[in-house]
């Protein structure tokens, strides 16, 4: 089957997933989110999480990942070497926010030039497969001058931008409270240039049809990230009417909002969250699983603007793919006794890593893990 695409992950919270479930977002981030990340100052550190969360998202079958990182560039340029030498196709962001309550930000200026300092060494690196993605945090934790900034960055640069959108409900009220002058979250963005086609902007459970529009208009795309969204209570996106809006969508795991780092489990709690809103009204139209296959794959890749090069085995593109076994010796399956057509969804509903026997990008085997080079 063709690759994963994991449109939305933060690698540093890989280190605490599934241990701080119980909070909402706004009140999450505080407790538990800044303390860790304001850790990846530490190289060492830093290089641990990354390795593992590198290795366990290829080994699950994601072939391309768009990562957060932290505030910290050179960890963040560390994340970028450890995609590249384990041959994951991956977009790294340093994070940016200059708008904090604790001391994990930087002043606006430091976040400019540590942005424009991560571009150039990232790029400056040449890695087939690893691009910097411009990241402001949130609208919360960012002011209008920085937003300005990256935006004039990203479009000086032509680079992709991702962020958070309408996640939650408190969220979306302090961002009222914080621009007053703009006429929806979406607006924000829009106003600062950070609203183009190579914008990825996770959760958008709260956007209106209105902001929908401008997100199609705009062609920027969203990452529904469903283990996250009931994770932390935040909502149910209604992907049937981001669909209806002609909005490009892709999944993500959104580590650790999400408790799991699976593609596998973003398929089927998209399915779940798409089967609750059919069981609020009946008149909605559940996705169907082939719906929400192509999601996984090629609508990951139409949301990362990457549909040229990668999303399903269109001749031309390159060779991301995963090698199935249904039911291997020691597997999580026994049988699936039904017409052929059904076993993949049997197979992608019950499975795990231990059913992707083999992961390539760009026609590269990358499961089994490849010895990373020598320094
Ligand atoms: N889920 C989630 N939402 C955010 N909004 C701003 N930062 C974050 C984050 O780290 N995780
Ligand atoms: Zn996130």
């Amino acid at each position: 089957m063709p690759g994963m695409v994991d449109t939305h992950i933060h690698a540093p919270q890989y280190s605490y997933t599934g241990t701080a479930m119980d909070l909402p977002l706004l009140q999450w981030l505080n407790t538990y989110t800044f303390p860790v990340e304001s850790r990846f100052k530490d190289l060492k550190f830093a290089h641990r999480v990354y390795t593992e969360v590198v290795k366990r998202t290829l080994k699950n079958g994601t072939t391309t990942a768009c990562y957060f990182a932290t505030i910290h560039t050179d960890a963040s340029l560390l994340l970028g070497k450890i995609a590249n030498d384990f041959g994951q196709r991956a977009f790294v962001g340093k994070v940016c926010m200059d708008r904090n309550k604790s001391d994990y930000k930087e002043t606006t200026q430091e976040c400019q030039k540590e942005t424009c300092r991560f571009i150039a060494e990232l790029l400056n690196k040449k890695y087939p497969l690893v691009k910097p993605v411009v990241t402001p945090r949130f609208a919360p934790s960012c002011t209008g001058d920085l937003l300005g900034q990256l935006g004039a960055i990203a479009r000086k640069n032509n680079l992709h931008i991702q962020s958070h959108i309408s996640e939650n409900v408190d969220e979306v009220k302090l961002v009222k409270e914080l621009f007053p002058e703009s006429k929806s979250y979406t607006d924000v963005y829009h106003k600062y240039n950070l609203l183009t086609d190579k914008t990825v902007m996770a959760h958008g459970c709260h956007l209106t049809d209105e902001e929908l529009t401008l997100f199609s208009e705009t062609g920027a795309s969203l990452s529904h990230c469903p283990n996250s969204n009931i994770s932390l209570c935040s909502g149910l996106l209604n992907v049937r009417n981001v669909l209806k809006h002609k909005v490009k969508l892709g999944l993500g795991t959104d580590v650790a909002g999400g408790y799991s780092a699976s593609m596998l489990d973003a398929v089927r709690r998209t399915l779940d969250t798409s089967k609750v809103l059919t069981i609020q009204n009946p008149k909605h139209q559940a996705l169907t699983f082939d719906e929400v296959f192509r999601l996984a794959t090629l609508g990951g890749s139409q949301a990362l603007f990457l549909d040229d090069q990668t999303g399903n085995f269109e001749v031309g593109k390159d060779f991301d793919a995963l090698r199935v076994n249904v039911a291997p010796p020691g597997g999580p399956i026994d049988l699936i006794l039904c017409d052929k057509p059904k076993v993949g969804s049997g197979a992608l509903y019950k499975g795990d890593d231990r059913n992707i026997v083999e992961v390539f990008v760009a026609g590269r085997k990358v499961v089994p893990f490849m010895e990373p080079a020598a320094e």
